[in-house]
């Protein structure tokens, strides 16, 4: 880890299981990879996970098993090393491709920017060359308009020690707000592609299927299912992502699913057993494989225990050179320049919503009010709204940096505004988008979810195991009020004294995943949108208002305004301001948060 990052915790470990052939994966790292330099727990860099992939590519090596490396993409956007650059990512491309990885995909993050799109096209896919697939993904080359792959469709391999048959694949879920110089194509089709009957009629001893696809979506059953009718025996392990969570999903005993978390604060490790290598005789292959998973939180006291190694013997040359590449671009980008001093802890979901400690309610009550300000329309009351994915991170207590700004949203979103809406009209969007029913559940238009107002952590808990005993009549994403939380887990640590809060993940196997011995925490559903009234008459309600929102919900807010009775459509939209939203946040942090820390 860094000088200066905080140091590792002891705490109880659960050891890793080996089995024939083993993974580790990691996913929706978004520019994380200087650690985490407030949280102890998850403080590890990625150069300290190449100098555990190097120890313990050594161990399978000795024992005459396999270890691949996998990532689920995300790798951008959400943390400094990455966004405080222009280009964004001058430092991250380099560091990451540090790493030997053996089958990598992309995430949405990588298609929301056409320059990020090129990037991808033009760093990472070269940088993985073999290793990088993108099954239903193509580029739109700049020179000729032609619509092209992103990277090769599948890979097929033979493991190094065990000699194993690999068919690889690498999806994204159907995301389609992806910039136009990309083109996802929907899994559905994929899946009666010619290249990918192909692929499936291969034989191999284990397909490895990644994806950035959250382990619950349809995309990963339609691919299961399709792989399975061609092939009854063979094994087939699923890496994922993008939901944010930690959870392992069974499809049947020989088909299993991983998912690692986010921000790198969690490694996966996979372990198969008993993967027959098919001969001539394809029966011989018909016997049951075994799955084992482990969350590895991402700390150089973990990271040490699992290979069984020390403060002096872990670092190898190469890991601590990355470790110096990373130091080196944070000083260049001056991430640790504090420009104000966060008075408490504000949480996006570990605080009830509304609450002094959420982020939220900070948020509407003392941000929004002085930024959401257009000196042409100062006269005019206005509705400013956001949504709540728009936040992706809590604020600790203490130093508020450079870096802290990206981590709490890193997104380049702007103002728009209708002007002149009806008050009677205005007033009944927000509800809309908090409690649409029908109308934002996914079923009339997919794009219009309102999953996709929340925060990944939000949605795809909701689908989780350890929620299928809470009280919640809705799925957290159309929690109405704030009347309507409930914690999520029992945040009891008094069973366990001593124990760090963390995660105390349940999934399809089970709920000793984790690597470390957590005592829970409490977490709370959020709603989709907040929303602050700004300038409003003393008594009684305006005739009409400026309906300010974050360009991201737009979509969402021209259809509520048409089921309020208001016929609006984008032509209607304006401009609001050209500064980011992320950009008036740290101006107002700048102006409200300077004591010194
Ligand atoms: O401009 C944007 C883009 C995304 N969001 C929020 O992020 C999630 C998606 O998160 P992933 O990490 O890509 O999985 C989306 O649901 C939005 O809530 C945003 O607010 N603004």
């Amino acid at each position: 880890a860094q000088p200066g990052a905080a140091a590792p915790v002891a705490a109880p470990l659960r050891d890793l299981e080996w089995g024939q052939i083993n993974f580790l994966h990691t996913t929706d790292t978004h520019g994380w990879h200087g650690g985490h330099l407030q949280e102890p727990q998850y403080s590890a860099d990625w150069g300290d996970y190449v100098s555990f992939a190097e120890h313990m590519k050594k161990k399978a090596d000795d024992q005459g098993v396999d270890l691949l490396l996998i990532d689920t993409g995300d790798r951008i956007e959400g943390n400094g090393l990455y966004d405080a650059s222009d280009p964004k990512g001058k430092y991250t491309y380099d560091i990451f491709s540090e790493q030997s990885i053996d089958v990598i995909c992309t995430g949405n993050h990588e298609l929301y920017q056409a320059d990020a799109v090129t990037r991808e096209h033009d760093i990472t896919v070269p940088n993985f060359k073999d290793s990088y697939l993108a099954s239903n993904l193509d580029y739109i080359e700049p020179e000729t308009g032609n619509q092209i792959p992103q990277a090769k469709r599948y890979r097929k391999f033979k493991t190094k020690n065990q000699g194993l048959n690999i068919v690889a694949l690498g999806f994204l879920f159907n995301f389609d707000r992806n910039a136009n110089n990309s083109v996802v194509i929907p899994v559905e089709e994929t899946i009666k592609e010619q290249w990918f009957l192909d692929a499936i009629r291969e034989k191999p001893d284990l397909f490895v299927v990644t994806g950035h696809v959250g382990l619950r979506m349809k995309e990963f059953e339609q691919i299961y299912k399709v792989i399975r009718d061609q092939n009854w025996y063979t094994p087939i392990v699923f890496f994922g992502g993008h939901a944010h969570v930690r959870d392992t999903r069974k499809f049947d005993d020989n088909a299993f699913a991983i998912a690692s978390g986010r921000y790198f604060e969690t490694i996966g490790w996979m372990s198969i057993d008993g993967v027959t290598k098919k001969g001539d005789d394809e029966f011989s292959a018909q016997a049951s494989a075994s799955f084992k998973r482990r969350y590895i939180d991402n700390n150089l006291f973990g990271l040490q225990y699992h290979t069984g190694l020390n403060e002096t013997t872990f670092p190898t040359e190469h890991g601590r050179n990355v470790t110096k590449m990373i130091a080196d671009g944070r000083k260049a980008l001056n991430l640790d320049k504090t420009f104000g001093c966060a008075p408490q802890d504000l949480w996006m979901s570990r605080a009830e919503y509304p609450s002094n400690s959420s982020i939220f309610t900070w948020l509407e009550e003392l941000v929004m009010p002085d930024i959401v300000v257009n000196k042409e329309r100062a006269d005019v009351p206005r509705l400013a709204i956001t949504n709540t994915g728009m936040i992706r991170f809590d604020i600790f207590k203490g130093a508020f940096t450079i870096d802290s700004t990206y981590i709490v949203s890193p997104f380049v979103s702007m103002l728009n505004y209708i002007p002149n809406v009806p008050y009677n009209v205005a007033k009944k969007v927000m509800p809309l988008l908090n409690n649409g029913g029908q109308l934002f559940a996914g079923n009339m238009d997919p794009a219009l979810d309102a999953k996709y107002l929340v925060s990944p952590e939000q949605w795809s808990l909701a689908t989780q195991p350890q929620l299928e005993n809470l009280e919640t009549e809705s799925p957290v994403h159309f929690m109405d009020t704030a009347d309507g939380q409930k914690p999520l887990g029992d945040g009891d640590s008094s069973e366990r004294p001593g124990l760090i809060g963390g995660y105390t993940t349940k999934d399809d196997l089970g709920d000793n995943g984790d690597d470390t011995v957590h005592s829970p925490l409490k977490f709370y559903a959020v709603p989709n949108c907040i929303q602050t009234e700004i300038d409003f008459p003393i008594k009684g309600d305006p005739d009409k208002v400026d309906l300010v929102f974050v360009d991201y919900v737009q979509p969402w807010v021209i259809m509520a305004l048409k089921f309020s009775g208001g016929d609006y459509s984008t032509d209607d939209v304006k401009v609001w301001s050209n500064e980011t939203v992320t950009d008036m946040i740290a101006g107002w942090i700048w102006e409200n948060w300077k004591v010194d820390c």
